[in-house]
């Protein structure tokens, strides 16, 4: 079975933070903080090492002063570890997670040199192989090309590999630009509507530029839409799905959770219902704790099985 690779490019360490409710401008007493090796690749692979059967690769950058939580991580769930360690430190990003919602602080990232992306791109494309599920996620440091997943998409492909792409503002736009779009993409809304440039405020405006994209070559685009659940739009389909909206104890990493369910899916040869039920269900299995991980995977199974899909346009019933 050819393992999945994911690509990130700039990962973080994620320091969450519990506060009771946030006001600005005045001084908060935490209840708690914690530390988790993150990063949107890193986080999907880590949900694809909890659900098990599925051989995961982490690819991409990690500065070398502080890589001894992603050693951990990748040793801990046997997550094979092919990123580049590069001189400096990190990112730390700063989760406020507060009464069942989180305020995310991202920063900048590493100031990364034109050859260690020469040498990480070579690298991901010496894994690839005709078949391989490839996942590009996360923003990109500084000092890289904003057309990077652009052309990583098309070499890729060209190689036969299935490209995903979980990314936002110009990287993806310019990806999408390309002759060779990724096979999947999964905006949130405000990513979403960057790229549509104008809001999204309800179902049909979303569906309307999902559909849009389809035009652009994407094959499923999938639209998460947080506690509303998310849209999965392909050529044929177009289907909502959801699980009742929970009281998240953190909704970092949802995303990437769902990322991590639709490469589930599409590894198991399921269809889009399957692909969507799966989706719904590592995002939701997730928002139980900090950090990205899933229990066990009969838990996660029950959450599948309990997604309610409905189906919208040409095959609603
Ligand atoms: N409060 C919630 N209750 C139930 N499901 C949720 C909740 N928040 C997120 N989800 C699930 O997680 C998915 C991803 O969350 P979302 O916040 O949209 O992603 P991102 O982290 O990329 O912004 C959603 O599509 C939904 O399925
Ligand atoms: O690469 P970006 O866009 O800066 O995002 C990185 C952040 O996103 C995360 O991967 C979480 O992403 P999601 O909440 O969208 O799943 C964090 O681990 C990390 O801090």
């Amino acid at each position: 079975m050819s393992p999945v690779i994911t690509l990130t490019l700039n990962p973080a360490i994620d320091e969450t933070i519990l506060l009771d409710r946030l006001s600005p401008g005045t001084v908060h007493r935490a209840r708690s903080v914690a530390f988790h090796a993150g990063g949107k690749g890193v986080n999907v692979a880590s949900c694809l090492a909890d659900w098990g059967g599925i051989p995961v690769i982490a690819a991409g950058l990690l500065g070398r002063a502080n890589e001894a939580p992603f050693a951990r991580l990748f040793a801990l769930k046997a997550i094979r570890d092919e990123c580049l360690r590069v001189p400096g430190e990190t990112r730390t990003n700063v989760k406020l997670a507060h009464a069942g919602e989180t305020t995310d602080i991202n920063l900048p990232g590493l100031e990364v040199t034109a050859e260690s992306v020469r040498a990480v791109r070579e690298r991901l494309l010496g894994l690839a192989a005709p078949g391989s599920v490839v996942l590009l996620a996360g923003s990109l440091p500084a000092g890289v090309d904003e057309g990077l997943y652009a052309e990583l998409t098309a070499s890729l492909a060209a190689r036969g590999a299935r490209v995903l792409l979980d990314s936002s503002g110009p990287p993806l736009a310019r990806a999408l630009a390309g002759g060779t779009p990724p096979w999947c993409i999964k905006p949130n809304r405000a990513e979403l509507e960057a790229l549509a440039g104008r809001r999204l405020p309800d179902a049909v405006t979303v569906r309307d530029a999902a559909r849009g994209l389809l035009g652009r070559g994407v094959a499923l685009v999938a639209v998460s839409l947080g506690a509303e659940g998310a849209l999965f739009v392909t050529g044929e389909d177009c289907l909502h799905a959801a699980l009742p909206p929970m009281r998240a104890a953190s909704t970092v990493g949802a995303g990437d959770a769902m990322v991590a369910g639709i490469i589930a899916g599409i590894h198991a040869g399921e269809g889009i219902e399957g692909i969507a039920r799966l989706g719904t269900a590592f995002a939701a299995a997730k928002l139980r704790a900090p950090g990205a991980n899933l229990p066990e995977r009969a838990v996660v199974e029950a959450l599948a099985g309990a997604v309610i899909i409905q189906y919208e346009g040409v095959n609603a019933a």
